[in-house]
């Protein structure tokens, strides 16, 4: 594809998108990774952990998520937050009922608060139901650390640490393995702050060190609730680099995710 076509950027917690309107899937058609990876450069690029292809399809929004370095993920929880917040900007859709809006992972339930301003409400996402699967290990350099293997619809591996600060400037993927996650893996580190509330960083698959990760700040709930042998419905807070989020699991399983989600620039591009 050659020519300019439109993009917005966002983000949720600072984990940021850019976002490619293609409705009817006739403007970037399967999007190449050189071009995800173009887009995302945050020096001769746009700049972005990721990039939203916004496409309709079978009556329904899909979320056509993919990683700065143009891999494929099944789900994107700061994502999916900033394309419903897209939809609603754009009048595509309304506040006031709940969206709903596909991805790899499945129809995802998303629903948009008006807001003072109609544009800063918070966006609340039922992830559906996280699965623990056992005990494993990841580890930066000489350093070690037991981690909880969590699904949620894509892979992650929770690792309570001491101090943040353990796990070092995240340059690379940390170790892990490799037949429990064929596919890679994102890695969060997790500090307890206080009742019900955690503090994280994440190396995420595809895009390295982000400011936030929706999917990991639920993955690390879930883990700190089952340590913490919570009930359901409590709420706990999620601190990250770009902003807190709040996770809530209720009396089935299913996790709440609530956060913020803004539109930072529109434009065209060449890329
Ligand atoms: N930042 C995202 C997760 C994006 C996908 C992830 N890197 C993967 O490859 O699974 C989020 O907010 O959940």
């Amino acid at each position: 594809m050659t020519g300019s076509y439109p993009f917005l950027k966002g983000h949720g917690t600072r984990n940021d998108f850019v976002l490619l309107p293609d409705h009817d899937g006739s403007v970037h058609g399967d999007l190449a990774a050189e071009r995800v990876r173009a887009l995302c450069d945050r020096r001769g690029g746009i700049g972005a952990d990721g990039v939203l292809r916004v496409v309709r399809r079978d009556d329904r929004w899909f979320m056509d998520y993919r990683n700065a370095d143009g891999s494929v993920a099944e789900m994107c929880g700061n994502g999916i937050r900033v394309f419903a917040r897209h939809l609603v900007d754009e009048g595509l859709e309304q506040t006031g009922h709940p969206l709903l809006i596909d991805t790899r992972d499945g129809v995802k339930n998303v629903t948009v608060d008006a807001g003072a301003d109609g544009r800063d409400g918070r966006v609340t996402v039922d992830m559906g139901v996280p699965r623990l699967l056992g005990a494993t290990r990841v580890a930066v350099g000489e350093r070690r650390w037991d981690a909880v293997h969590v699904d949620v619809g894509n892979p992650h591996a929770v690792a309570f640490v001491d101090d943040l600060a353990d796990a070092g400037p995240l340059r690379e993927a940390p170790d892990h393995d490799p037949e429990r996650y064929p596919d890679g893996v994102n890695v969060e580190f997790v500090v307890r702050r206080g009742e019900h509330h955690v503090a994280m960083r994440v190396h995420e698959r595809g895009s390295g060190e982000t400011q936030a990760c929706g999917t990991g700040a639920c993955a690390v709930m879930v883990a700190a609730a089952e340590a913490d042998g919570a009930g359901p419905d409590v709420d706990y807070r999620v601190d990250q680099p770009g902003g807190p989020l709040t996770i809530r699991r209720t009396e089935g399983g299913r996790v709440l995710m609530t956060g913020p989600a803004v539109i930072v620039a529109r434009g065209t591009t060449d890329l």
